[in-house]
């Protein structure tokens, strides 16, 4: 399957660390999402990944891993997205992790499937932020710079804004994207219904939704027509 990323509007984001009843799994999997992002910044191991894999796996939404731990790598996700955390103030999430887990894969690995995703952390009271060790008090010039980098330098496809747990700035998001030309922009962070989708989905080019899912079905699953308004 080839998988155009940048055709993507909405994607949700799911946790193989949280519970996700097989019900709501099917109406996210029918909600006539772009993509089934599989990610988390803590607790994903691969038992739970490949669980919640087979059961993605029932529908034809395509399905992706958002690598964030090398113990996870799970074979058989319809492409990879492997993070670079661009303001990182530990670079073991900029190239460490990455380079342990290319060292080990890197000979069996089909590269058509890999993407890389220029990360910036926007909210420094998020797990991520946490883990990342992330500098996340920017100015916008500083926002601006990294994404640059990451579609100048890196030549990432996918630059992703992450304000995780927050709604963020949409003047930001959306000065962001003007400076795009061949990568795409992913916001995610606070998308809580289909208001915010919308807003956000004018500012982007991708929006996200994660922990929607898990605190409002019906609002999550109302941002997938939002973000096409
Ligand atoms: C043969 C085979 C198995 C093939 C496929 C293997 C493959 C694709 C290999 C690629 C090799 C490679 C380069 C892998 C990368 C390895 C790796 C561990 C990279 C590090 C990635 C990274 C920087 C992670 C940091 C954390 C991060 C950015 C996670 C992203 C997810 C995220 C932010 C989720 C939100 O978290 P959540 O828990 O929801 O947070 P809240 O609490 O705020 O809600
Ligand atoms: O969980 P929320 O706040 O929707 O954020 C989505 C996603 O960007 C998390 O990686
Ligand atoms: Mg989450």
């Amino acid at each position: 399957m080839h998988l155009r990323l940048d055709q993507w509007k909405h994607a949700f984001k799911l946790d193989p660390d949280r519970e996700l009843s097989d019900e709501a799994l099917e109406k996210i999997c029918l909600s006539g999402t772009d993509a089934v992002i599989v990610g988390g910044s803590t607790g994903v191991t691969f038992d739970n990944t490949v669980d919640l894999l087979a059961r993605i796996r029932r529908y034809e939404v395509p399905c992706v891993l958002e690598v964030s731990s090398r113990e996870a790598i799970v074979p058989g996700f319809d492409l990879f997205l492997i993070p670079i955390v661009l303001n990182a103030k530990n670079a073991d999430w900029i190239v460490g992790q990455q380079h342990g887990a290319i060292k080990e894969y890197g000979s069996m690995l089909d590269w058509k499937h890999v993407r890389t995703e220029g990360y910036i952390i926007m909210n420094g009271n998020s797990a991520v932020a946490q883990v990342t060790e992330a500098d996340a008090q920017l100015s916008l010039r500083d926002v601006e710079a990294y994404a640059r980098m990451a579609e100048h330098l890196f030549r990432c496809p996918v630059v992703y804004l992450e304000y995780s747990g927050m709604f963020g700035d949409m003047e930001w998001v959306r000065r962001i994207r003007g400076l795009l030309s061949e990568t795409r922009l992913f916001y995610g962070g606070g998308i809580d219904g289909p208001d915010k989708a919308r807003e956000a989905a004018q500012a982007a080019h991708t929006i996200v939704v994660g922990n929607a899912v898990y605190s409002d079905l019906e609002q999550a699953l109302a941002t997938v027509c939002a973000a096409r308004e």
